[in-house]
């Protein structure tokens, strides 16, 4: 286990300054459960001190060319600690090695990113004088900082969305109060040392960790928290946009994603990147593959070179560079997902593949002869399972993409541009992926949902938009 964690207990991070308290939570090892490391537990005035100090912080300059360089030097240290982190993540989420040093190279690019953005937030000229009346006056716009974001963050990616809420807070001019999972937390405290070492000035990013719902009312409570930007599940997103009365919230939440297989898709390609992108992170990625629809006269041969794609995963230890699949996040997310998958069994479903689990670590799961209204397809099932359902023609895939309080991303495997272009208009989601699985993101694109997946978009470029507030200045000359 790398020694950088090892038995250490971290503070809060306020102001500057590292806080422990006496109250303390365990961080496990997802794959043997024992501790790793231990987090400090805030109290209401430690959230008061945090928000006053990221408050305070606004009033002390940080050009856009300073946060520029402030993302840029980050991004680069984050590089060149690349594998401390990926150690890290693979300990406390149970991602496979190989996979979090994917995630910690994205993280890096979100940073620069962001870095660039910063130098290019900007208004518009308004032409006023066009109105009669106005003749003698000009106008423009500017962008302004939303003040003080408090930034929530779930367990399954915690270094690259810490940086999708970061990054672009800081480029826009912001202070930051981060919450990490408190189940994940330890490479967002690592991460902060790191923004500190950048240059960040002292108050600007303020890290609590402890009982999320609890935090949460304290930082709801903080008149002096402009907004709140959330990525986590639909329960906790809905809680807070109801409480945050008329303060800005941008949320990023579920997901069941569909991917389509049309008669004239590349099976090949298809088959093996719906394996590669259903079991990613054991599933838990909110744009993993859930539901597959493909068509019925290539059914057959498709859930064949499904199960032959992901027969050659490995389950097992995430340090283990051979390991496609590590443990999820609980024992009792994978008991969950067992039952899930027993209870579509009893329905009618049939196991095409895989379907046990062995503690936290649950097999790469092919569930066929599915319907709509189970568990597995109606609800999100964050892991390692996917439904493949069939379909006759185009409208009536395009119904059942649509039969979903959902609506992230999608993918479709088709070389029929009507067809593509028709579901582009017509499937309701946030992203339409065209063959490809739903769950192709890069970090510069413009990222998020409808219904109960969330609002507002991320992608620092879009997320900087939701974290500015334009303000008009006319001038009567
Ligand atoms: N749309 C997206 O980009 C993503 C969405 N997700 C969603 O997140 C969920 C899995 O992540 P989890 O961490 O289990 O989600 P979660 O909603 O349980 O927790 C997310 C964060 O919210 C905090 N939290 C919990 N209760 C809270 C409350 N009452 N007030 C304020 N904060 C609270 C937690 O401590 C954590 O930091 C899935 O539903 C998944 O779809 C995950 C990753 C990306
Ligand atoms: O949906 C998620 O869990 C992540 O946003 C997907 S990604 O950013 O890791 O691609």
């Amino acid at each position: 286990m790398t020694t950088i964690v090892a038995g250490k207990q971290y503070g809060l991070f306020i102001n500057g300054k590292w806080e422990k308290t006496i109250e303390t939570m365990d961080v496990l090892n997802k794959y043997n459960q024992e501790s790793i490391a231990s987090i400090s537990v805030a109290e209401k005035d430690h959230i008061d001190k945090a928000v006053k100090g990221a408050k305070d912080a606004l009033n002390d300059s940080f050009s856009p060319y300073e946060r520029y360089e402030v993302l840029m030097k980050a991004a680069n240290l984050l590089l060149e600690r690349g594998e401390e982190f990926a150690q890290v993540l693979a300990l406390e989420v149970g991602k496979p090695i190989r996979e979090s040093r994917g995630e910690i190279e994205r993280a890096a690019q979100t940073l620069v990113i962001s870095a660039e953005e910063a130098k290019r937030i900007h208004g518009e000229g308004v032409p006023v004088e066009s109105a009669p009346g106005s003749e003698n006056r000009m106008a423009f716009t500017v962008r302004v900082p939303v003040g003080v974001i408090a930034a929530i963050t779930p367990f399954n990616v915690p270094v690259n969305l810490v940086c999708h809420k970061i990054g672009p807070a800081l480029a826009a001019g912001n202070s930051v109060i981060l919450k990490p999972a408190e189940v994940t937390p330890i490479c967002a405290l690592m991460l902060t040392d790191l923004m500190e070492e950048a240059g960040l000035p002292k108050g600007r990013l303020q890290v609590v960790t402890g009982e999320g719902a609890q935090i949460g009312e304290w930082l709801l409570e903080n008149k002096d928290v402009n907004m709140f930007t959330f990525t986590g599940s639909p329960r906790v997103g809905e809680y807070l946009r109801s409480k945050a009365g008329l303060r800005k919230v941008a949320l990023e939440l579920g997901n069941n994603s569909a991917t389509i297989v049309h008669n004239d898709a590349n099976l090949e390609q298809a088959a093996s990147l719906i394996a590669q992108k259903s079991f990613n992170n054991a599933g838990q990625v909110c744009i993993s593959v859930q539901r597959v629809y493909v068509q019925e006269e290539i059914a057959e041969q498709f859930i064949e070179l499904l199960k032959k794609n992901t027969e050659k995963l490995v389950v097992g230890d995430p340090l283990d560079e051979s390991t496609d699949i590590g443990p999820m996040i609980r024992i009792g997310e994978a008991e969950r997902v067992e039952s899930w998958v027993n209870e579509a069994v009893e329905q009618g479903a049939t196991i095409a593949l895989g379907g046990k689990r062995n503690e936290a670590l649950f097999e790469p799961t092919i569930l066929v002869n599915v319907n709509d209204d189970m568990k597995v397809c109606r609800q999100e099932v964050f892991g390692p399972v996917v439904s493949v359902a069939t379909y006759k023609e185009t409208n009536e895939v395009i119904a059942k993409v649509n039969d979903s309080d959902y609506g992230l991303q999608a993918g479709l495997f088709t070389n029929n541009l009507q067809f593509a272009m028709r579901a582009a208009r017509e499937i309701e989601v946030g992203g339409l992926i065209v063959n490809d699985a739903s769950a192709y993101r890069v970090d510069h694109m413009p990222y998020g949902g409808v219904k109960n997946s969330g609002n507002g978009k991320e992608g620092p470029k879009y997320a900087i938009e939701e974290m500015t507030e334009e303000r008009i200045i006319v001038i009567n000359l």
